[in-house]
């Protein structure tokens, strides 16, 4: 059984011109507009040549590794990728979502279930999945694939998440994409390159990461939750959030989601753990995690906080659970 608002298109909502309440934010859920005016003067997130990560002079592995402590994210330059290259992959992504919603509907993630009905599955073209009348829901769709690329072998999945943000008339009152971690051991985050949107949660306030100009690319190299339970919290999956375009704009975004194998066991690297530092992440599987990685997104909330996975972690207040 889906929820009925499972096949409902940000696309479509969007071509109508109306904001649906389904979209729209409480004060109390944190608008971004409320938001943006307090973040004047921010930092701005640091950026990393991995080119030169391998020289004698350690002067950029030292960045990256302040970056990774402070941010758990950085922009990466020398990555050899050319912009018109990347400007391809989002031309792509840009064509994919212009075609009539009945040829995207044909890859849709709402399929047939065994009992008869209807089920939602994280791979394929639709919104996210939709648990529940209260959940305010994120102005996007998506397009969620499995990918093989071939130097990771076959058994550690990628995912690739195309993200559309179609124009929005009140960009001020919906969340375009909600605060997350992302479930993964690192993201590669490809963004539009005309588009602002993103922003990062960095020491409370909501930073955002700039579009480039002149036709280049902004790529991101972003930690997940796995890398922070594998380093034993030495590294953090920042929290991020996408901002949604105003009405005559629209945004695309590439994530890629490099994932631990299913069967692995998740949990802090022994050599990181000691007296001073004992395990701050109890064990579990990457497929345990994974998957409470979707329950959790939909009520807002972190996987590792939804699973109880720090080792101290207690009941979650009712309101926790039940709030967004
Ligand atoms: O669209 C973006 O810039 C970010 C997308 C994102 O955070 C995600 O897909 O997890
Ligand atoms: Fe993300």
């Amino acid at each position: 059984m889906v929820h009925q608002a499972q096949g409902l298109l940000v696309q479509e909502v969007a071509a109508d011109g109306e904001l649906p309440s389904r979209y729209v934010l409480k004060e109390q859920q944190g608008r971004p507009a409320a938001a943006a005016a307090a973040q004047r003067a921010a930092p701005s997130i640091p950026t990393v040549d991995v080119s030169r990560l391998a020289d004698a002079d350690p002067s950029e592995a030292d960045k990256l590794r302040s970056a990774l402590d402070s941010w758990g994210l950085f922009a990466v330059t020398g990555h050899g990728m050319t912009d018109p290259f990347l400007d391809a992959i989002l031309g792509a992504a840009r064509g994919f979502f212009h075609l009539p919603t009945e040829a995207k509907q044909e890859y849709s993630n709402v399929v047939d279930a065994d009992d008869g009905g209807r089920k939602f599955q994280p791979e394929g073209y639709g919104v996210d999945r939709v648990d529940t009348d209260e959940q305010v829901l994120d102005w996007c769709d998506r397009l969620y694939l499995q990918v093989r690329p071939d130097k990771v072998g076959d058994r550690m999945p990628s995912y690739a998440r195309f993200t559309y943000y179609p124009p929005c008339p009140r960009p001020d009152l919906v969340h375009g994409l909600k605060p997350h971690t992302d479930n993964s051991v690192v993201t590669v985050l490809l963004l539009d390159d005309q588009v602002g949107g993103l922003q990062v949660l960095k020491d409370g306030s909501w930073v955002d990461v700039p579009v480039l100009g002149d036709g280049r690319h902004q790529l991101l190299v972003v930690v997940g939750d796995e890398m922070e339970i594998m380093s034993n919290a030495a590294f953090r999956a920042p929290v991020h959030r996408v901002m949604a375009p105003g009405e005559e704009a629209e945004r695309v975004s590439l994530a890629v989601f490099y994932q631990p194998e299913p069967d692995k066991v998740l949990e802090p690297s022994p050599e990181l753990i000691d007296g001073d530092r004992p395990a701050m992440y109890k064990k579990l599987q990457a497929k345990v995690f994974a998957d409470g990685f979707w329950d959790a997104f939909a009520l807002g909330e972190r996987t590792i906080d939804f699973l109880k996975v720090k080792v101290d972690a207690v009941d979650p207040p009712a309101a926790a659970v039940s709030g967004a």
